[in-house]
């Protein structure tokens, strides 16, 4: 069992990963090297500090971490982002992602007696503020064990609102650290602030419980190149939005529109990345070039990164 808590989502990464290559033992799940702890608890005490950008070792895709977050938030599981990343499409059944978090998190039994889990965690809230039972189920036992290709690894999400801070836990069953660990609090960091401001909370500590939290063989020399006291992540704008909205908001995001809010930077970093996609690569840079917000310089940075590759 590990603990680890920072400020900031470039110390959390940066410590958790040197506790699992201090703690890890040698597991080979379906084949593949990794080294794992087995119960880490790890808590980000200021969660709109969310995004991980440590060059050179680890930068992230910007754009495909915006267009991840309203791909789940809006309740989607349209084949639309693969466009943000091609890997995506390799865990679908017949064209589709199986364990998408958005539709069971937004409309779980879709048609039958369908629940919208955000919209309960905030009605329950609101109603009891003390309540234990303010929780985002994921996992669904009965779609999940028949066995497809993409199972979730997030379980759920719970709120509890204490002393006027609303903190978030979720529990991961299985988390890879490298990659999939700096995207999955991006986005569970937003639904975390966005509920604060629907309940009129202040933003509090926020947990990620992982059960299995791995390093891949292949990122262990990069983890093992990250330095050991890293600059802090810089906070992002405030993201509230009143509820009544949201979901139009989405909309306009994905429909290619840019709203006046902080949420703006969210679809021009995704309008850059769909030009680069399309050939237009000077374009899709200059997009993003003077951008100073969290999103448009890590995405420009993430074009550098792209260059090396392919100039290599
Ligand atoms: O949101 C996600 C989804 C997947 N994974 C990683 C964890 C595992 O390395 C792999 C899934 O493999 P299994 O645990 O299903 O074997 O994907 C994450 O880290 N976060």
């Amino acid at each position: 069992m590990i603990c680890v808590e920072a400020a900031s989502a470039n110390e959390l990464f940066t410590r958790a990963c040197s506790a699992v290559l201090e703690h890890g033992r040698a597991v080979k799940p379906r084949g593949m090297a990794t080294t794992e702890v087995i119960g880490a608890h790890l808590t980000l005490t200021q969660p709109r500090r969310r995004m991980v950008h440590l060059p050179p070792a680890r930068v992230l895709n910007a754009a495909f971490a915006a267009a991840e977050a309203v791909w789940i938030l809006s309740g989607s599981d349209a084949p639309w982002i693969y466009t943000y990343n091609q890997r995506m499409a390799q865990y679908t059944d017949a064209g589709v992602l199986l364990g998408a978090y958005g539709p069971r998190m937004r409309a779980w039994r879709k048609g039958l007696d369908e629940v919208d889990q955000i919209d309960h965690v905030r009605r329950t809230l609101l109603a009891d503020p003390d309540s234990r039972r303010a929780l985002v189920q994921l996992y669904n036992p009965a779609r999940d064990i028949p066995g497809h290709s993409d199972v979730p690894c997030t379980l759920g999400y719970r709120f509890y609102l204490r002393d006027g801070r609303l903190e978030m836990h979720t529990t991961m069953r299985s988390q890879d650290l490298w990659l999939g660990f700096c995207y999955d609090i991006f986005t569970a960091t937003i639904l975390h602030e966005l509920m604060a401001h629907w309940i009129g909370a202040e933003l509090g500590e926020y947990h990620h419980h992982a059960d299995s939290l791995h390093l891949y063989q292949q990122n262990i020399a990069d983890a093992l190149a990250l330095l050991s006291a890293p600059q802090p992540s810089r906070a992002m704008e405030p993201l509230g939005v009143p509820w009544e909205t949201f979901d139009a908001l989405m909309e306009q995001i994905v429909a290619g529109g840019t709203p006046p809010s902080a949420w703006g930077a969210f679809a021009e970093v995704m309008r850059s990345y769909r030009v680069w996609k399309g050939g237009d690569r000077a374009d899709a840079r200059q997009m993003v070039a003077s951008a100073t917000d969290v999103l448009g310089s890590g995405l420009s940075n993430w074009y550098a990164v792209l260059d090396g590759r392919t100039a290599r």
